[in-house]
């Protein structure tokens, strides 16, 4: 039974709770993000549903999820099946655990990946480094067609690079990007994150389901995806653990294998732990920067002139003789200003990770009961009419005031924020900016001839993808 003072919303029928009124309208407007707007529009801002077994509030809009994300009390992660399974049966990793065993890992991540670079101006190298790869192999096939354009996919141009900024830190290892094994597990990801949502899927909510329906709920999906990617890891970290010299760290995993044999190790260590935090940051690492990327590109060739004035900004501050740099970033608001529409045109489209509450609690003149699931809809922030004006054109003017500096509004939480807010939000930045300048500075995007402009509909799930979409590339005229 809906309890006393919990959040408006459709009403719950036995077992299924709200399924079905949910599911009916994410049929209508094809995404789960549009379905809860829709509710919001009817019930107001703070949603109740009941999906199955879980209790769920949705916010939708600013003052709701700044209430929620900055207190305590909702810095719980779900529980459940669904947050077990992925890593065998207990919750482990950082992306999704809680309380001080969360705690105690996150601190270590930050604090060690730092040493290997994250955060410091060795991470700039890093990203530097692959961002002249991307140039390199771009250029290479452009080169190779006669009449020097080639048409080429976006959508997924970029997976394999940005995972390279991560992966020199977390376990020194640069992936080329013809590897077909780390192509084909990446593929699988975005197969699974099409299929899932932040709000768990069929055998989440209803977990009898992975008995009963094991391929219909996604469970065998689910399972058969982690396992590749598991044993992806665990050969690396085989190869860590027969080369590793404790008194020389050479990366991440170096690092937290030596702490596993240190008298400070605190029970939360282990290594399936050190694998669930890889697995985390291989998931929350790549997709997230490389679908940025993706509809970066894809507004780029719908905006022209968005490209043009990017490129002039790119001549004025860095030329054609050297590639952009970390360090160009302070002088070209415009290209940072890119950046951040990139990833508002991203996270407008999904939802935050899902908090819970750890206690019985109130929100927004609600009654939250302990272990409800709280989760914000950014489409309320990042893609509200009445702040942005026109959220679904994309204006990277919207972040320049009127001297030519970068502003970002508190309207603007692609990231998060509070405790648990994303730790890779640097790197993620870092990478979309300098993939972008380099490729503009060097090429020309455009619609193939002859083929319609790329739609902006999405593919659903916890991150969503820009649609499968080519673009003409060519070289830039040397003035
Ligand atoms: C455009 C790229 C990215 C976006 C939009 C993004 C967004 C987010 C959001 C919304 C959260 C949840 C915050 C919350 O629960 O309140 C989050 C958490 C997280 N992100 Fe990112 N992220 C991005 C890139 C990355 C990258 C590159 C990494 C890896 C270095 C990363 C690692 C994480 C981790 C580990 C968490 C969990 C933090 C915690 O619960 O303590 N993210 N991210």
């Amino acid at each position: 039974r809906k309890p006393k003072k919990f959040p408006p919303g459709p009403a719950w029928l036995p077992i299924l709770g709200s399924a079905l009124e949910v599911s009916k309208l994410r049929k209508q407007t094809g995404y789960l993000y549009r379905a809860t707007a829709e509710l919001a529009r009817r019930y107001g801002p703070v949603v109740g549903l009941k999906v199955g077994k879980d209790r769920q509030v949705v916010l939708y809009g600013y003052e709701a999820i700044r209430d929620m994300l900055s207190r305590e009390e909702f810095d719980g992660r779900p529980q459940g099946p669904f947050y077990e399974t992925r890593t065998w049966g207990k919750r482990r990793g950082v992306l999704l655990t809680d309380e001080e065993f969360w705690q105690d890992q996150r601190r270590f991540v930050l604090r060690h990946l730092k040493e290997f670079g994250f955060g410091r101006r060795t991470m700039g190298d890093l990203v530097e480094e692959e961002s002249g790869q991307l140039v390199h192999a771009f250029r290479k096939r452009v080169m190779s067609s006669k009449n020097s354009g080639v048409v080429m996919s976006m959508h997924d141009a970029f997976g394999v690079y940005v995972l390279n900024t991560l992966w020199s830190m977390m376990a020194g290892v640069r992936y080329s990007h013809s590897d077909s094994e780390l192509k084909k597990l990446q593929g699988l990801l975005t197969e699974l994150f099409a299929n899932i949502d932040m709000v768990g899927c069929l055998f989440s909510q209803f977990p009898m389901l992975r008995f009963l329906a094991p391929e219909l709920s996604g469970y065998k999906q689910f399972i058969y995806i982690h396992q590749r990617v598991w044993e992806f890891l665990k050969a690396e970290l085989d190869k860590h653990k027969a080369t590793l010299r404790p008194e020389e760290p050479r990366d991440f995993m170096d690092a937290y294998l030596t702490m596993l044999s240190s008298d400070q190790k605190k029970p939360s260590f282990s290594e399936s732990q050190l694998l669930a935090i890889c697995m985390d940051m291989f998931m929350a690492g790549s997709e997230t920067t490389t679908k940025s990327l993706g509809f970066c590109f894809l507004y780029l060739l719908l905006y022209p002139e968005v490209q043009r004035r990017a490129q002039a900004e790119i001549d004025a501050v860095v030329g054609r003789d050297r590639l952009p740099s970390l360090n160009d970033r302070p002088k070209m608001p415009y290209m940072e200003a890119i950046v951040l529409e990139s990833v508002r045109m991203f996270m407008g489209r999904t939802f935050s990770i899902p908090h819970r509450a750890l206690k019985d609690t109130e929100l927004q003149g609600y009654y939250i009961p302990k272990d409800t699931m709280v989760i914000c809809n950014f489409n309320g922030t990042l893609m509200d009419k009445k702040f942005w004006g026109d959220p679904d054109i994309f204006r990277p003017d919207r972040f320049i005031d009127e001297k030519g500096s970068v502003v970002i509004p508190d309207q603007y939480t692609p990231f998060g924020f509070g405790k648990h807010r994303c730790m890779g939000e640097t790197l993620a930045k870092s990478n979309v900016f300098l993939f972008t300048a380099s490729l503009l500075q060097n090429f020309n995007f455009s619609i193939p001839p002859g083929s319609p402009p790329p739609t902006t509909e999405a593919i659903d799930g916890v991150t969503p993808s820009p649609k499968p979409f080519k673009a003409l590339v060519t070289l830039r005229a040397v003035e």
